[in-house]
């Protein structure tokens, strides 16, 4: 089985929670293309060659919201598989400096509480990084 599961595709991912000074955290809906296509996420995309994770984020962050963001502490790496990939994210707490969230990759952007958090629906991967979350700020 893991012989298997080695052979898909792996991708690691750099992932912002984006905390503001009302205590929200920022959320994005992803284009509707794709087999996670439509669900909230908390951004972020694949790390490149020569990068660290801090960069991607930062990169990624501006690429697909267009704000600058500090990184800080790490939250949770998460390891998980797909029917077809298995991806690697790395999640760092994050807070906004400066810049109006645009929705320059995604189609709708929100700045939620953790009580709010459960109306929106996550990749089943995003279970491990809010339980993190709710343990970090019950
Ligand atoms: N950014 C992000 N990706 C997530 C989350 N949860 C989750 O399963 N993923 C998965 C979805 C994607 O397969 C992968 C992230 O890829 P991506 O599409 O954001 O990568 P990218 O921005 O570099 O975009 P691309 O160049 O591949 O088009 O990780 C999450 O909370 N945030
Ligand atoms: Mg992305």
């Amino acid at each position: 089985m893991s012989q298997l599961l080695s052979a898909f595709p792996h991708k690691s991912i750099g992932v912002a929670v984006i905390w503001n000074d009302d205590g929200q955290i920022l959320i994005d809906k992803r284009l509707p293309q794709g087999a996670i296509g439509g669900l909230w996420e908390f951004p972020g995309g694949k790390i490149e060659p020569g990068e660290t994770i801090q960069d991607c984020i930062r990169r990624e962050i501006y690429e697909e919201i267009g704000i600058a963001i500090a990184v800080q502490d790490h939250l949770i790496t998460v390891e998980h598989s797909y029917s077809d990939f298995r991806i690697t994210l790395e999640v760092y707490n994050c807070t906004h400096l400066y810049g109006v969230p645009q929705t320059l990759e995604c189609q709708e952007i929100r700045w939620v509480t953790l009580a709010e958090i459960d109306q929106f629906s996550f990749p089943q991967a995003n279970q491990k990084i809010i339980t993190a979350l709710r343990q970090l700020h019950c």
